[in-house]
């Protein structure tokens, strides 16, 4: 995990008081993440143990923030199994904890399978297609912030720690999408809230079956093609390689179609949003590897697994 900023026992107790959710028994700074500080805490509330995740964030604003809570409200709401941020006695699910926004969130029951086979990737497919249809409504708006405008402001930033040949792929990769993103077919896209981040470290299996999706901390409204790219991108990927895993792929993809079919634009452009997906993570990468953040237990993603991905994505010449 990483604690950019550590909270005592004192601080976490008043916050879960205020919110109501009992006295607070234990506190642990939990492992993996790299975006926010995230806390194990539990408290007892009529006599029973429950637990919560209470997160500082560290980049994302107070005036970003009700987006993402007021996102996983809606969804929680519509049965999809995501956190649900706890609200005070006023109703507000965004807090303050050492002058930097807060949120409590139920713990989600499970664990993060890393190796995932093809039932997990088709659960996660159709998964993401019930989350894309039930924000259909949500009526908040806010752009994918990691989307194609910070990648044209990053990739001047990251260009003077690569090799030229990397520098060439980053630098064509990226003229590649911004004309894909001018095109009548891009335009045409089905939008909406996506979870734009939905990795198999964000997503929770309780005894094979999927239990939750979290860290909606990079969501934003974006083309579902684009999520749903993200998500092969990762689960059905060999991690060693960078290749695509043909069963697993046609295991999401099919349980994805199986609740939301792909429009014509979609299919027409999935290898383009493969592409963007994997420049998306290969530049947040880079950009998290040479310009570091101070923190404890902060462990920065590996660069070159992304820029294996795109170069497997590429269509051959
Ligand atoms: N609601 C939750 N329920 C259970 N575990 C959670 C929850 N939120 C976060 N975690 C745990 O905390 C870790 C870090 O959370 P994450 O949201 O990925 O952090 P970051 O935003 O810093 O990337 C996760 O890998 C998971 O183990
Ligand atoms: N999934 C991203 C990093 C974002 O961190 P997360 O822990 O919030 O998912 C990557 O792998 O690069």
């Amino acid at each position: 995990m990483a604690v950019f900023t550590q909270v005592s026992k004192t601080e976490a107790a008043a916050l879960l008081s205020r919110l109501n959710l009992g006295q607070l028994t234990d506190i642990e700074g939990c492992a993996g993440g790299i975006e926010n500080t995230n806390y194990f805490v539990s408290t007892l509330r009529d006599g029973e143990p429950h637990h919560y995740v209470l997160t500082l964030f560290e980049r994302l604003s107070f005036e970003q923030l009700p987006f993402y809570l007021h996102l996983m409200k809606h969804l929680a709401g519509k049965g999809i199994p995501v956190p649900d941020p706890a609200a005070d006695a006023r109703g507000e699910i965004l807090h303050k904890l050492k002058n930097k926004p807060a949120a409590v969130v139920n713990r989600l029951k499970g664990r993060s399978e890393l190796a995932p086979g093809a039932s997990h990737c088709a659960q996660v497919g159709a998964m993401l297609a019930r989350m894309h249809l039930a924000g259909q409504d949500y009526e908040r708006s806010q752009p994918n912030l990691r989307g194609l405008a910070w990648w044209n402001e990053t990739v001047p930033v990251v260009l003077p720690h690569l090799t030229p040949e990397q520098a060439t792929l980053l630098q064509a990769e990226l003229a590649y999408q911004n004309h894909v993103a001018a095109s009548a077919s891009y335009e045409a896209l089905p939008r909406g809230p996506v979870h734009a981040d939905l990795f198999r470290d964000n997503v929770m299996f309780d005894q094979g079956q999927l239990s939750g999706l979290f860290d909606f901390y990079f969501a934003g409204i974006d083309s579902f093609a684009f999520d749903l790219a993200v998500c092969l991108n990762d689960w059905c990927i060999d991690h060693g390689t960078g290749r695509p895993d043909p069963e697993r792929s046609r295991a999401m993809r099919e349980a994805y179609e199986s609740v939301r079919p792909l429009t014509a634009a979609e299919r027409e452009l999935m290898p383009a949003m493969l592409r963007a997906g994997a420049l998306r993570f290969w530049i947040s990468r880079l950009w998290d590897w040479h310009l570091p953040r101070e923190a404890s237990m902060l462990k920065a993603h590996d660069p070159a697994h992304f820029e294996r991905v795109l170069r497997e994505r590429l269509e051959p010449l």
